[in-house]
């Protein structure tokens, strides 16, 4: 995992076959930067954001790499925000049984939370991320210099998952995520971003594969995932977890926790995510019920006892409807 200014240009893997896989819509000057430094024998460009996770544009690139011979011994690099590096890394761990996998994140959100760790997958109709592998890259090359060429809106959708690292387990993170020298080229950015990834690189570390505490790191997610479904994606990934934060952190003062809705709400504040469209308990219900940290006795939230004191648990239904309720008064006032 390496942070800093001008890491894409000068990323070299060992595998002499490397099949690139970035987003349409990324700028040709980072799809060429990478090209340079990889010499690829293969680039493929997939559909922008979450309409690359599925399974048809999945089948599609693997066919790409069959066609263009790329062997056992090749590579894949996924170049892009946190779908085109799940997309990139479940066509790793799939194609010819597993071929080596790197990143290169190029969104906030990417850096913070989806290159790092080796949840790769798709999304099905019926939920994200339903179909996937754990399959942990080799290298992460976050560049710090791309952050700056994207539009604010997108850079605050990514800090959600940084201002989540600071509730469940590093708390000096969340005035730090919040601070004004936190943007692309602030004195913050980059310590910042080294110890959000720290976070989740210890968490991963001791539990790739989600049997025990890696599962704190979906806190927020129960919601998010089912608002992204349920919109079809018109909700972003950061904007979910943002609003799902403030879900869970009502849950957790519901069941007896400390009362953190002031930072949730602050960092909804402070995020700004569009308006939620109109939509119901029984709207997202039903895919919160798909949620993967469900057992054979039902769905379990992330919850926390206090700042960096996460759990698991199940909530009674009447708490999550009426919370439900509250929540979704409460975030009409936080966004644009
Ligand atoms: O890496 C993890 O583990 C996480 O839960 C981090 C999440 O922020 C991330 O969005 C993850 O991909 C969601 O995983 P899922 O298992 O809920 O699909």
């Amino acid at each position: 995992m390496e942070v800093g200014s001008g890491l894409i240009s000068r990323a070299r893997v060992p595998e002499r076959h490397v099949a690139l896989i970035h987003p349409v819509d990324l700028p040709v000057l980072l799809v060429e930067a990478a090209q340079s430094a990889l010499s690829p024998t293969l680039t493929v460009s997939v559909p922008a954001r979450d309409d690359c996770k599925t399974l048809d544009v999945f089948s599609g690139v693997l066919s790409r790499l069959a066609r263009a011979n790329i062997p056992r011994d090749g590579a894949v690099v996924g170049l892009g925000g946190g779908a085109a590096t799940d997309l990139a890394g479940f066509v790793a761990a799939s194609y010819l049984r597993g071929v080596a996998f790197y990143t290169m994140p190029t969104t906030l959100l990417g850096m913070v939370d989806a290159a790092v760790g080796g949840k790769t997958g798709v999304n099905l109709p019926e939920g994200k991320n339903l179909v996937g592998a754990f399959w942990p890259p080799r290298a992460v090359w976050c560049d710090t210099d791309v952050l700056a060429t994207l539009p604010p809106a997108v850079f605050a959708e990514g800090a959600a998952e940084a201002y989540k690292h600071g509730l469940i387990a590093d708390p000096a993170l969340l005035p730090r995520v919040l601070s004004p020298d936190f943007r692309p080229g602030g004195s913050n950015l980059e310590d910042t971003l080294a110890d959000a990834i720290a976070v989740k690189a210890g968490v991963v570390t001791r539990d790739l594969t989600e049997r025990g505490e890696r599962a704190f790191l979906n806190f927020g997610h129960t919601l998010a995932h089912a608002l992204e479904a349920f919109t079809d994606h018109g909700v972003t990934h950061g904007e979910a977890v943002g609003y799902g934060m403030h879900y869970a952190a009502r849950l957790s003062r519901a069941l007896g926790g400390a009362d953190l809705t002031g930072h949730t709400l602050a960092f909804l504040g402070w995020q700004r995510p569009r308006p939620l469209p109109p939509l119901t308990f029984e709207d997202v219900w039903p895919y919160m019920a798909r949620d993967k940290k469900a057992d054979a006795e039902g769905v379990r939230f992330v919850l926390l006892h206090d700042l960096a004191r996460p759990y698991l648990a199940r909530v009674p239904g009447e708490v999550l409807r009426r919370e439900f309720a509250g929540w979704r008064e409460e975030v009409e006032t936080v966004s644009r």
